[in-house]
């Protein structure tokens, strides 16, 4: 890295010239928030397919500039962050792809890493650096009025980019996610994939699948669910919130990993299925032990 950049960096001044976020919702919009919070990019583009969301942004004052069209605004982008559903990706990296100025850094922020590094490696010209992202924060909650700028402090971004990228270019996007709270992590996306999918996609799945299994009760005990969900049950019910959308996208792109921590999950639920129809005490007392004690070390992580 040269002595200019590093030194850029470091005085908390503007990494960036041209940031253009593509899609401003939960998370593009939290991100254009946290931009302008720390002083990241000189000027912030908004991109959104929505005309709804486009005005939303400007109500809110989220970027200097908004565009329905991301060819017109990648012109000059020194750094791009895709905050699109999975199964945009190909679209958008396609539109901007003849666009995008030499040496210009494309990111993203999706939720799975392999299937969106190479859609945006395979599309995108080799005069582009690619430096996929994905922040390990969220809410159930979507659109640009849902988001904000504190979204990212404290939680992990996970960087996975592929092979032979340069240096200076991961080490800023690194130092964009730094400067919005987050700590950075670096993984290759495979590897991604398979953690998030059992600490994020698969229980997803699962309070997708409990919600709607109590929906599809007969109608007085609906309502029963309704009146008692104080507890477990509203917990899952906030997961299972979660924008359609996304979600179907999320299990769309990540099929294998996904299936094969569902099945390493069958094979545990069947044990417990078995403990509970033997009586087994022993057994459930040992999981529920087991598993309070990882909980209790999730929480002793954070605090440390
Ligand atoms: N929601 C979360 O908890 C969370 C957390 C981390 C990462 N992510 C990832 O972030 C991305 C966005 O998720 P979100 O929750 O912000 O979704 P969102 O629904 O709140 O926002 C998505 C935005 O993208 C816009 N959009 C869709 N297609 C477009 C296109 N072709 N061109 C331009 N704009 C388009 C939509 O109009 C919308 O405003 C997803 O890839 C998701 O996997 C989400
Ligand atoms: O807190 C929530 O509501 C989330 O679902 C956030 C969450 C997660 O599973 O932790 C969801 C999807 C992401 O890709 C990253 C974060």
């Amino acid at each position: 890295m040269s002595d200019d950049t590093r030194d850029v960096m470091r005085d908390g001044g503007p990494i960036f010239d041209r940031v253009v976020l593509i899609g401003l919702g939960l998370i593009g919009s939290s991100l254009a928030r946290a931009l302008r919070v720390h002083n990241v990019a000189k000027r912030i583009v908004a991109v959104d397919a929505s005309l709804d969301v486009c005005q939303a942004v400007d109500r809110l004052q989220l970027a200097d500039e908004t565009h329905t069209d991301a060819a017109v605004a990648v012109r000059g982008a020194d750094l791009v962050v895709l905050c699109v559903p999975l199964g945009a990706y190909e679209a958008v990296a396609q539109t901007i792809a003849p666009h995008l100025p030499n040496g210009a850094i494309v990111s993203d922020v999706g939720s799975v890493k392999e299937v969106a590094t190479n859609v945006l490696v395979q599309n995108l010209p080799a005069h582009v650096r690619v430096v996929p992202g994905h922040p390990i924060a969220g809410t159930e909650h979507s659109g640009p009025e849902a988001g904000f700028a504190k979204l990212f402090e404290g939680r992990w971004c996970i960087l996975t980019p592929p092979d032979g990228t340069d240096e200076v270019s991961i080490e800023r996007v690194a130092e964009m996610w730094r400067r919005c709270g987050s700590m950075i992590e670096r993984m290759d996306a495979p590897h991604h994939d398979k953690v998030l999918a059992i600490t994020s996609h698969l229980p997803h799945l699962i309070a997708y699948t409990i919600v709607g299994t109590a929906a599809d009760l007969a109608e007085d005990a609906k309502a029963e669910v309704i009146k008692f969900s104080a507890s477990g049950f509203r917990d899952f019910t906030r997961i299972a919130a979660s924008d359609p959308t996304m979600w179907r996208d999320v299990f769309l792109n990540n099929r294998e990993a996904t299936l094969e921590m569902l099945q390493r999950f069958t094979e545990d639920l069947t044990a417990l299925q078995k403990a509970i129809r033997r009586g087994d005490g022993d057994a459930l007392h040992r999981m529920f032990t087991r598993t309070r004690s990882i909980r209790r070390s999730i929480i002793d992580a954070r605090q440390a």
